[in-house]
């Protein structure tokens, strides 16, 4: 059954809820007394169906309703959440709070966007609101706090993980949360540092998005500093940089002194944080993640993203290889070139998607490979059959052509929402022992599941196309 979220003040924050809960499959109801609102949200929501599907190598549910409301009852009725986002002001929040708290369904969820307000601030004595903070724009950013009564708390985390959000619940209410606390000392601190003439604005933005914010969006703070402090880990930093924290260094010098009491309070989380990993292990993951981040930022040629695209424009050319998997996804913006299509490559990356998700269903999965067997690529045909736009779905059928011994010849279609066939990959892979990268035979359980698929397709007819030489159009 469809789930209904209702939303209280659709502005910046509440037209992102709006989308996040409509792209999820929810039927989203809004009330909000301004006039444009309902073009505003429209527009956030053109933003987000463009961004958020590009997110993953799956389909999302297909969208909710949108319905908009003149009479907060009529929004709220029937809702299993009900998110309120109007401005920052306490007398209104007061107010709407009561008239939700009196519209809504006994099990609802009431969630308030606030940025800065306790949930014991929120309300008067009986309301159930808590405090369900997000990060702009909340159809992309995962991040939302939650505070207030354990119960209400824990069914709202439920409810996020559905809609691919990540809740953080806070063990006790305290002024702006955890995120905004953090936040507000960076932007004091930047205010000052513009006020003083030291920097400009673009100067500090450059500071923070050439180094020290590509490491924050991949491992936070502690992690990192755990990694600055080389081998002997978080304490040494905090013994080489702790005396730093009262040098005038900034304008918050209100600050903790490293009593013996802090130190270990520090290390010994930071280690039960990361004690896993050595200091190489995390070192290689973060620059994995760091590698990761930036390719995304080379389209827009934003930060660090554009940094990458000119230094490249002045390398020799090399292959590159890197093709995730999906069977059943909507084309995303970055896979649209100057033609204003698809761009060829990407009808092979989908190829090998669907390939990667074959060899998942007959057992060559991470684990089989992890334990040494795997399929080489050995040779693909691709006919290029009809144009691809971002937005699209596209859908993969994968037939068996061959599946024995060490070979697996696979014939892939690519078909658009409406049925087009928008093109073929008749691919040949080898399986492959992992240990001497020579090709070998497969383990009983993957060759008895292939060969079944095999087996099962024999009596399909040849696909059209299967065997073609390059310019032959048979
Ligand atoms: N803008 C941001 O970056 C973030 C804001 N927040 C929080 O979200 C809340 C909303 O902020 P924004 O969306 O930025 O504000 P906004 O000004 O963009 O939107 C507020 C909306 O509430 C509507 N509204 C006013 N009175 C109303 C009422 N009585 N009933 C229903 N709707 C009403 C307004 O017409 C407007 O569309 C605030 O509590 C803010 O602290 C949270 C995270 C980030
Ligand atoms: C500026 N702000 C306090 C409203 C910011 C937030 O609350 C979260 C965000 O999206 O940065």
């Amino acid at each position: 059954m469809t789930r209904k979220a209702a939303i209280i003040g659709g502005g910046v924050i509440g037209g992102g809820w709006a989308a996040r809960f409509l792209l999820n499959g929810w039927d989203v109801a809004v009330f909000d007394p301004d006039p444009e609102a309902r073009r505003k949200i429209d527009e956030v929501l053109a933003n987000a169906r463009r961004a958020l599907p590009a997110l993953y190598d799956k389909a999302l549910p297909p969208e909710g309703n949108l319905s908009y409301h003149s009479d907060l009852h009529a929004a709220v009725a029937g809702a299993l959440w009900v998110q309120e986002s109007v401005p920052e002001r306490l007398d209104l929040k007061h107010r709407v709070h009561d008239a939700i708290t009196r519209a809504a369904d006994a099990e609802a969820v009431i969630g308030s966007s606030t940025s800065g307000f306790r949930p014991s601030q929120l309300t008067a004595e009986g309301a159930r609101v808590i405090v369900a903070h997000p990060f702009n724009p909340v159809y992309l950013l995962p991040l939302v706090e939650l505070v207030g009564e354990a119960g209400h708390c824990a069914r709202a985390a439920e409810m996020l993980h559905e809609i691919g959000m990540s809740p953080l619940t806070l063990r006790k209410e305290i002024d702006a949360h955890i995120a905004d606390r953090l936040l507000e000392a960076v932007w004091r601190e930047s205010l000052w540092l513009v006020k003083d003439g030291i920097a400009t604005t673009e100067e500090i933005d450059e500071a923070i998005r050439m180094g020290f914010g590509l490491r924050w969006a991949q491992m936070g703070l502690f992690e990192t500093y755990r990694i600055a402090g080389g081998e002997a880990g978080m304490k040494h930093f905090l013994a080489q940089f702790g005396p730093a924290l009262q040098w005038p260094w900034t304008k918050l010098m209100d600050v903790p002194e490293f009593t013996p009491e802090l130190v270990d309070l520090i290390a010994g989380q930071s280690e039960a944080q990361s004690g896993h990993l050595s200091i190489r292990d995390l070192e290689r993951l973060r620059d994995d993640n760091l590698v990761g981040m930036m390719r995304a930022l080379r389209k827009s040629g934003s930060g660090a993203g554009g940094t990458i695209t000119a230094h490249e424009a002045a390398l020799p050319d090399a292959a590159s290889a890197d093709l995730p998997v999906t069977v059943d996804r909507v084309i995303p913006q970055s896979w649209t070139d100057y033609n204003g299509h698809m761009n060829e490559a990407h009808y092979v990356e989908v190829s090998c998607q669907a390939t990667d998700r074959f060899m998942e269903m007959i057992g060559a999965d991470a684990a089989y490979v992890a334990a040494g067997g795997s399929y080489f690529t050995v040779e693909n045909h691709v006919r290029y059959l009809a144009e691809m736009r971002a937005g699209g779905r596209v859908t993969v059928t994968t037939q068996v052509l061959a599946g024995a011994g060490k070979k697996m010849h696979l014939f892939h279609r690519l078909l658009m929402a409406d049925g087009t066939l928008a093109a073929t990959v008749e691919t040949l892979l080898l399986h492959v022992d992992m240990a001497t990268r020579r090709s070998a035979p497969p383990s009983t359980e993957v060759a008895g599941a292939l060969g079944r698929f095999a087996e099962a397709h024999a009596g399909l007819p040849k696909p059209k196309g299967v065997g073609l030489a390059v310019g032959h159009r048979g």
